[in-house]
């Protein structure tokens, strides 16, 4: 049965350009060179011209009466159909707008009553347009499982038996049918069947099934015929004149033959398919075999126990540029996906670029799911498109996104990535999928952002001019505690304890323009949905209750952004040890724990979970994830990165127009010099961490003066559009004030005394501009003048949007503990809060809901996953009320105690 044909030596007697050798007799041209000489001697250019021309012209006058409508002929196309036919060692070649077109064509061969045997893994678009002509053409249509040539044999009828329709290696799971075994039963049983294949997965170059008895070949050539994505094609080739002329005589009929240009196009396309081929096999058996390896269950014929390998090898001469593989759980996948950078989120493939995709969720949508599931369709398959890039980036990146999305974590034991395989029983795994995966929406995650101050540069940085910042050690802390009552609630314990729950169905979900997978929010807020939301669950709440309505909108714009469809009930509890609305980024700090939690109730991020632990407490030599278990930096930048985002997009709901450093701060944590992307002054947009300011100290003082900071943003970019020249001045100076700020921080040989100096003398000159910028109040300048006073001579600013909120005095660390006490006590008198801080502590936090590891006892290193949240409650009464033990304890918790008993509860992790 095995064909004789060399797959690799294409076979072709139509005329090409080989030289003839009076002297020796020529080797028939290989593939490539077929490819890149574009030229038909039957059809010689009347100038030479080395590219063909595109005959952009819809009629011709007759000459030679070869062409008059370009429905029906067109000079390009024949130059295009003429060299598919040479690659396809075809008598004949037609050329189409899309590969759907060319199977609606060659589907008009059949008549009502006529039977078709199909694969039960097809392209969607070939399942929907057999669903199609089933109800509408009276086709009977059979699915079968294609992969085993038996299983064809009891649907061959001798007469009813019209068409067979195979793809192999299919898609997406790259299944392998035996065209030729098949094309030989089917001849034997039903002669007048025609065996068509739907070759795009392979192309011509490493398939063609018209050598294996195929009938009708064709391609979307829309993929690796054309290889750029810059135009849509189908091509059919075939060696019987019959069918030739049926397909032609529909085409012309129904006029969806390719346009000149695209004909053009197509042409050139092919000139390079098989050096972009021969490339992208090669780089897609390297992601194969890595994923292999990982131990995804992958599908690429290039594998070794890949079944009916040994077929594909005698049918084709590669393995092509498509794989797919399974991460065992949907949403794993949706993630893993959302998570690639350089791979870009795309139906389709055969382009250079690298693609990647979730056929369910994507190119097989349209099979209806109950079907997917019949045919073996995994709902978490992703699939790959192998393009030209450069192997090792495109390793790279799926191997970050397999790491952001949790489907592999580092082994410390084995000190490489391993996979992390959800549905196993392995205890750990089973901890993991409780915690970031399973039942997300039904455990409590507890979560912590800091406040910040910002030394230099606020309202500028709005603007673009670099800003110098810093997190302080008060935060906000954000609980989530499920619900199953259908209800979405939201306690806001600072603002005079504002409580309100609602109804999930009566959200309004249909002003919801839902992400696709791995899409990210657009820089602009979707207008409508902020009106629906205002105007729906909002709309019961007056003035009076404004703080909390503008938090609780930024909160449910992210719920119905993110929870769609999902739709999860649990109450978000939110109190901070931060001053609301003081100017020390609260409203930061809160948008970071409500988007912090509201991603991890959505399995939008997971941790990753624990690695094993190794043999001995002190290993130095452990490895960062390791000692990151240990207690702190755990969380990965990428995640946090993630969360950033969302945290921005909270920040723009309550504040207009926010620079965005307020919530970095909040996520990373630390001390940074901040300056927003896409303007200007301070050179290109980007954090950088600052050494040096962690051990400065300064009093922070809060005016008590209430101020809104979305106001005074406004105002200050009021201004700028009424004087620009004065304003853009004063951003410059700004702008020199954080960069010789940054330089003196960073300058070694400055001494103590010098740095203190220089930063205090930054502080008044930025404090001056802010003056002029109209954003001081009487009672920054009161607490000025008092810090200045004798006998302490200090330096302070006002920190934040101003207007009143606080203000921050750089404390010299010879500075008296004794004066110190009398200037708070003097500012205390003045009906101020006087506070001192420390800086450049612990961005956003994740309570761990791992136990802390028992070194040396693998067993003890996770908890039963009922009782990830602490089991007991410091110096908190057990609960008699419905409500949580933790969330009851979190809301009975005030004021200063709250970090201590946040602490306590158990290890938390950090960015
Ligand atoms: N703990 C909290 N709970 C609920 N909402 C909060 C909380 N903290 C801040 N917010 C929201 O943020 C708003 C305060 O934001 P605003 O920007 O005016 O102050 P800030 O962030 O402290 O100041 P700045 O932006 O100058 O640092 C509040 O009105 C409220 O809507
Ligand atoms: C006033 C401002 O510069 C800082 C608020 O903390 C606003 C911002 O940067 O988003």
């Amino acid at each position: 049965m095995a064909p004789t044909i060399d797959p690799k030596v294409p076979r072709h007697d139509l005329p090409t350009p080989e030289p003839e050798s009076p002297l020796r007799s020529r080797k028939p041209y290989r593939f490539s060179t077929l490819c890149a000489t574009v030229e038909n001697p039957d059809q010689k250019d009347q100038y030479g011209s080395s590219s063909v021309p595109i005959y952009q012209s819809a009629t011709f006058k007759g000459v030679g009466n070869v062409y008059d409508y370009s429905r029906s002929g067109n000079p390009t196309r024949s130059h295009l159909e003429h060299h598919i036919a040479k690659i396809s060692s075809a008598e004949h070649a037609l050329t189409v707008s899309s590969g759907m077109a060319a199977l609606d064509v060659i589907l008009r061969i059949l008549k009502p009553g006529d039977e078709i045997i199909a694969g039960d893994d097809l392209y969607g678009g070939t399942n929907r347009l057999l669903t199609y002509i089933r109800s509408h053409g009276g086709v009977v249509v059979h699915h079968v499982d294609t992969t085993n040539p038996a299983s064809v044999l009891p649907f061959i009828h001798p007469t009813k038996t019209a068409m067979i329709l195979l793809e192999s290696p299919t898609n997406p799971l790259l299944k392998i049918a035996d065209i030729a075994a098949i094309s030989k039963d089917v001849k034997e049983r039903a002669p007048d069947a025609i065996v068509v294949v739907d070759n795009t997965m392979m192309s011509p170059y490493l398939q063609r099934p018209l050598e294996h008895g195929a009938d009708i070949v064709y391609d979307s050539a829309t993929k690796y015929l054309s290889g750029h994505h810059d135009l849509m094609a189908g091509v059919i080739t075939c060696n019987r004149d019959d069918l030739k002329k049926a397909m032609a005589f529909t085409i012309n009929s129904i006029g969806n033959a390719l346009a000149p240009n695209d004909c053009f196009l197509l042409l050139r396309g092919t000139k390079t398919l098989a050096l972009r081929m021969d490339r992208q096999q090669a780089t897609s058996q390297l992601v194969a075999t890595y994923l292999h390896s990982l131990g995804f269950p992958t599908h690429y014929p290039g594998l070794p126990d890949h079944p009916g390998r040994e077929i594909h090898e005698r049918i084709a001469a590669g393995n092509g540029a498509v794989l797919s593989f399974e991460t065992g759980d949907k949403e794993l996948s949706e993630r893993v996906v959302g998570a690639a950078r350089l791979w870009g989120i795309s139906v389709s493939f055969g382009c250079v670029n690298s693609l990647i995709s979730m056929p369910c969720v994507m190119s097989h949508a349209s099979i209806d799911p109950k079907l997917r599931a019949a045919r073996g369709l995994p709902e978490d398959l992703i699939r790959l498109c192998v393009g030209i890039e450069d192997p090792v980036d495109l390793i790279d990146d799926l191997e970050h996104a397999l790491i952001d999305a949790g489907a592999i974590a580092f082994d410390a034991q084995q000190n490489k990535y391993i996979r992390v395989v959800p549905s196993t029983n392995d205890e750990l795994n089973a901890a993991v999928q409780k915690l970031g995966l399973a039942e997300a929406d039904q455990q409590e995650w507890f979560v912590s952002a800091p406040g910040k101050i910002i030394l230099f540069g606020e309202h500028a940085v709005v603007h673009g001019v670099t800003a110098v910042a810093a997190s302080v050690d008060l935060r906000c802390y954000g609980l989530t505690t499920p619900r199953n009552d259908g209800k979405l609630s939201v306690h806001f314990a600072d603002i005079d304890n504002f409580y309100h729950e609602w109804d999930i169905e009566s959200l309004p979900w249909d002003a919801v323009t839902p992400l696709a997978a791995g899409e990210e929010h657009s820089d602009v807020l979707d207008q409508v949905l902020i009106d629906a939301i205002c105007a729906g669950p909002l709309a019961d709440l007056g003035e009076d209750a404004k703080s909390a309505k503008a938090a609780a909108l930024a909160f449910l714009y992210m719920y119905l952004m993110l929870s769609h469809p999902r739709r999860s009930s649990f109450n978000f509890t939110a109190r901070a040890t931060l001053p609301v609305g003081a100017g020390l980024g609260s409203s930061a700090s809160f948008s970071t724990c409500a988007a912090t939690s509201l991603l991890l109730v959505n399995r939008a991020i997971m941790l990753p979970p624990p690695p094993q632990p190794t043999s001995a407490p002190a290993d130095s030599s452990a490895p960062h994830v390791h000692v990151s278990h240990q207690g702190r930096r755990f969380i990965p930048p990428t995640t946090a990165e993630q969360v950033n985002k969302w945290a921005f997009v909270a920040e723009k709901v309550l504040h207009g127009n926010p620079s965005g450093v307020d919530n970095s701060v909040a996520v990373f944590g630390g001390a940074l010099a901040y300056t927003r992307a896409g303007f200007s002054l301070g050179g290109k947009g980007g954090m950088e961490p600052i050494q040096g300011f962690k051990s400065l100290k300064f009093l922070l003082t809060n005016s008590t003066v209430p101020r809104d900071t979305k106001k005074l943003v406004a105002g200050v970019g009021l201004l700028k559009t009424n004087e620009p020249e004065l304003v853009d001045s004063i951003l410059k100076s700004i702008q020199s004030i954080s960069e010789e700020a940054r330089r003196a921080l960073a300058d070694p040989e400055l001494s103590r005394v010098e740095l203190l100096a220089a930063l205090s003398a930054l502080i008044n000159e930025n404090h001056q501009h802010l003056v002029t910028l109209g954003v001081s109040h009487p009672s920054l300048e009161t607490i000025r003048a008092t810090t200045a006073a004798a006998p302490y001579g200090l330096s302070t600013k006002l920190t934040g949007a101003g207007g009143g909120g606080c203000a921050v005095t750089l404390v010299p660390d010879d500075f008296q503990d004794s004066a110190l006490d009398s200037l708070m006590a003097a500012l205390t008198q003045e009906k101020f809060v006087p506070y001192l801080t420390s800086v450049g502590g612990s961005g956003m936090g994740i309570l761990s809901p791992y136990t802390p590891p028992n070194l040396g006892h693998a067993s003890a290193t996770v908890v039963p996953p009922d009782q990830v949240t602490p089991p007991q409650t410091p110096g908190v009464e057990p609960a008699d009320e419905p409500l949580g033990d933790l969330r009851l304890a979190f809301e009975k918790q005030g004021g200063p105690q709250l970090a201590q008993w946040a602490d306590a509860l158990g290890r938390w992790l950090y960015v």
